[in-house]
């Protein structure tokens, strides 16, 4: 255990791991985050130790995540879990909705009438920040809860940091822990999914029905991403010296 409580990693743990907030600290926009040189590496190193049984679970679509941790493409759910990649690195074939046009064009123009806001287009989501504007969240979340009304089966609204999200209703990261925990390398293993935000408890939760453990970086890891970042490269000094050393 750490002093904090929280189990240092096991070999035979499968590890989902979120991306923002939890691995990465919170930046001011999206394309503002800093990812420390040794993260990529550092995962990398780990992923081989738990036999290639870590993912990265995220609502950054799958593009986004090869280019922040490039050189380590992990598996996992992307687009909160609407697309999913498999260990052996094979993106499985998805029937997720994609939001309308209109959706965007309508977000597009709510957000060119009031500086400060921004709109992230994703392959199967939207998202609108909020983080320069806060008085605007709740403008924000009205407007993407009237499109979303109007296809209540395929989409919903999520809350998230200083954002809302209109994502496909069955993406979710329990959708992405359910599928890869169905297949090798992740099969057996005991799950643990470490999460930080709304999108991140159905993660938890499906991890805690396999077995498992959900973390969240405020409640277990008070030091915040760089705790997180720390109980990692800890994991791959202690699962294998051989690789820590080659990385230092
Ligand atoms: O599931 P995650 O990996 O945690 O991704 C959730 C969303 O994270 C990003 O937005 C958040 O992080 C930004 C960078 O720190 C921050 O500026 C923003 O306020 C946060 O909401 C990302 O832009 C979204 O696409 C993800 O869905």
């Amino acid at each position: 255990m750490t002093r904090l409580g929280v189990p240092e990693i096991e070999a035979d743990w499968a590890l989902f791991l979120d991306l923002d907030g939890t691995l990465l600290d919170i930046a001011p926009r999206p394309d503002a985050v800093r990812v420390p040189d040794r993260l990529p590496g550092d995962l990398a190193g780990l992923s081989q130790c738990l036999g290639g049984a870590l993912a990265v679970v995220s609502g950054r679509d799958c593009s986004t995540i090869d280019h922040l941790l490039a050189p380590f493409a992990p598996p996992g759910g992307f687009g909160h879990g609407a697309e999913l990649r498999s260990a052996d690195g094979i993106l499985l074939p998805d029937s997720m909705p994609v939001p309308p046009a209109a959706w965007a064009e309508s977000l597009a123009a709510l957000v060119a009438s009031r500086p400060g806001l921004l709109l992230e287009r994703k392959p199967h989501g939207l998202a609108v920040h909020f983080r320069a504007v806060p008085d605007e969240g709740t403008r924000v979340h009205e407007s993407m809860q009237r499109l979303a009304a109007t296809r209540p089966a395929d989409f919903a609204v999520l809350p998230a940091h200083m954002a809302f999200e209109i994502r496909p209703r069955a993406a979710t990261k329990a959708r992405a822990v359910e599928t890869l925990m169905a297949a090798p390398p992740f099969t057996g293993r005991r799950p643990v999914f470490v999460g930080d935000d709304v999108t991140d408890e159905d993660g938890m939760e499906a991890a805690r029905r396999f077995g498992g453990l959900g973390l969240h970086v405020g409640r277990d890891f008070t030091g915040g991403p760089a705790q997180v970042r720390n109980w990692i490269a800890r994991a791959v000094a202690h699962l294998s010296p051989d690789i820590a050393h080659a990385q230092s």
